[in-house]
């Protein structure tokens, strides 16, 4: 398996250095930690546990081997070798310029730099330093293992290759990363989050609203609408016929009547910050902070994937993230030909069971189906075939349940071909435990379809000369004993007399 880099650093493992350090080492990159926390490798290790759990829910594809997550006393350990480094540290500038100066002293020449800041400007951080050029901001969004945006800015003293760079390895991390054009105090999600907070202290203060007052009005309103189409797209529609123009028109003025108090701040006093406190306390202080993490991590997954359904948003990253994280699973070195295809591995999740405790059945079958996937992928069906109307249907399937299959375990599935034609594949699956018991096998037939024309059609290049290369070593194998077997028939009890 390739990686985009070989390790990545992170200073500073809070709320959004964890998040970081589990997107790298979720997708299989090696990280440093540098955070003189007492407590850092427990809080760390918290956020990995629900990244984990996150990332087990949402993908649809196994999650591959993770990178390793190494904690250093000091600074300069954690970023000798690294090729990213990632600055979470807190939101203040003297401490921000004192990192960066650790890390000039002891990171390889050519390491990018990225910033979580939420505000400061790149050239404000790059102020002091020996090569300014490869530091950017690269501002992330909580929860960061599973938000994608990452605002990329850069200064007039960024260089344009280091840029490009960092957007390459945070796509590969899946994210999304977005280049703002120019440097601005706040970039461009905290400006439109500060004028959103801004309003909603001054309705808290002057009663007009309690904080979950104020929460049901987003979520309950255009919280739904930001997460799909964001603010102008939104108002396009809103529009009507006439369009945006229209609705500009006819809203715009709005803007200079009392509606806000937009460019003034109420003042945090103690007493403000109190009632906001014990209002916010009553709204959600009967759940933990994990709880609520769990709860938005789920919410969010169920919004990415209905997103996803629809091609749209972020629910395009996920895909990207999917299609990124089935490339990395190919195996480096091609199997051997004459032996069953150890092409597919996964691991059972708590949330695949059912109420015996034991992998529920549908999973069975998406991890056979995933495998059927990882073997067609192995003889050619990439993208590029899909794209060009040619697909394969699986229709027919025979499933034998041979263990309790329990959480935890560690899956492989080894496919053996039984038999092709020209266009027809016979595939058996075995799925065995990290003992090498057997779990269950599944037995398929894949039909491949002409998908323009709604047919059968027979294979093309690849797929026909790597089934060509396989047959020999796959024909060799004898075929399991249950091969072509239908359920048995058990026949009706006699009919008692009367
Ligand atoms: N919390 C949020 O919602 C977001 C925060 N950010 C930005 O991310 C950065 C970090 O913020 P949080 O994670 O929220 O703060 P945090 O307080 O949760 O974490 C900061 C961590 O840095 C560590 N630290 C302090 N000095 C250090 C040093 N010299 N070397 C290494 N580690 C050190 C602390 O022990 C702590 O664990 C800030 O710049 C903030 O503006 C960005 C996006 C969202
Ligand atoms: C409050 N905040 C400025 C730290 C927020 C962010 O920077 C982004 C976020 O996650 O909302």
């Amino acid at each position: 398996m390739s990686q985009i880099i070989t390790k990545a650093a992170c200073i500073g493992g809070g709320v959004i250095g964890g998040g970081w350090i589990a997107r790298f080492a979720l997708s299989g990159i090696d990280v440093a930690v540098h955070d003189p926390h007492p407590e850092a490798r427990r809080i760390v290790e918290e956020v990995l546990e629900g990244a984990r759990r996150a990332w087990d829910r949402m993908l649809s594809v196994p999650r591959g081997p993770e990178g390793r997550v190494t904690f250093h006393d000091t600074l300069a350990e954690a970023v000798a070798d690294a090729d990213y480094i990632q600055e979470s540290v807190p939101e203040r500038l003297d401490l921000k310029h004192k990192v960066f100066a650790a890390i000039e002293a002891a990171a390889r020449p050519e390491a990018l730099i990225g910033s979580s800041t939420s505000g400061f400007k790149p050239s404000e951080l790059q102020a002091g330093m020996t090569h300014p050029e490869r530091l950017f901001v690269a501002h992330p969004f909580n929860p960061v293992y599973l938000v994608p945006l990452v605002e990329l800015v850069g200064s007039p003293a960024s260089d344009e290759a280091a840029l490009t760079r960092a957007a390459e390895i945070q796509r590969e991390i899946g994210m999304h990363p977005l280049r703002v054009r120019k440097e601005i105090d706040a970039h461009i999600g905290d400006r439109l989050l500060e004028a959103v907070w801004r309003e909603s202290l001054w309705l808290v203060k002057d009663d007009v609203a309690t904080t979950e007052e104020i929460d049901d009005v987003i979520r309950y309103s255009f919280g739904l609408r930001w997460a799909q189409m964001g603010l102008f797209e939104t108002y396009r529609i809103a529009g009507g016929e006439a369009g945006m123009k229209h609705f500009i028109e006819q809203f715009g003025p709005a803007l200079e009547w009392p509606w806000t108090k937009l460019m003034d701040v109420p003042e945090m006093t103690d007493a403000l910050a109190t009632k906001i406190g014990d209002q916010s306390d009553a709204q959600s202080g009967q759940h933990s902070l994990r709880e609520l993490e769990r709860i938005r991590d789920d919410n969010l997954i169920g919004i990415f994937q209905a997103l996803k359904q629809n091609d749209w948003g972020a629910g395009q990253t996920l895909s990207a993230m999917e299609a990124r994280m089935r490339d990395r699973a190919v195996p480096a070195e091609a199997p051997d030909p004459a032996a069953p295809l150890a092409l597919h591995r996964a691991t059972v999740p708590a949330e695949w069971l059912d109420y015996n405790g034991h992998m529920t059945e549908h999973r069975y079958l998406q991890v056979f189906g995933d495998a059927t996937d990882a073997f067609l992928a192995h003889i050619g069906m990439d993208a590029g075939y899909m794209g060009a109307g040619r697909s394969v249907y699986t229709v027919e399937s025979h499933l034998r349940h041979l263990a309790e299959t329990g959480p935890g375990t560690a899956l492989t599935v080894r496919t053996t071909v039984l038999g092709h034609d020209a266009k027809r594949i016979r595939i058996h699956h075995e799925m065995v435990d990290a003992a090498g018991q057997v779990q269950a096998t599944a037995e398929h037939m894949l039909m491949h379809v002409d998908t323009k024309a709604g047919r059968a059609a027979p294979m093309e290049a690849p797929l026909t000369d790597r089934l060509a290369a396989l047959s020999p070593g796959q024909r060799g194998i004898a075929a399991p004993g249950h091969a072509g077997r239908p359920i048995r028939d058990i026949g009706w009890p006699e009919p008692e007399a009367e």
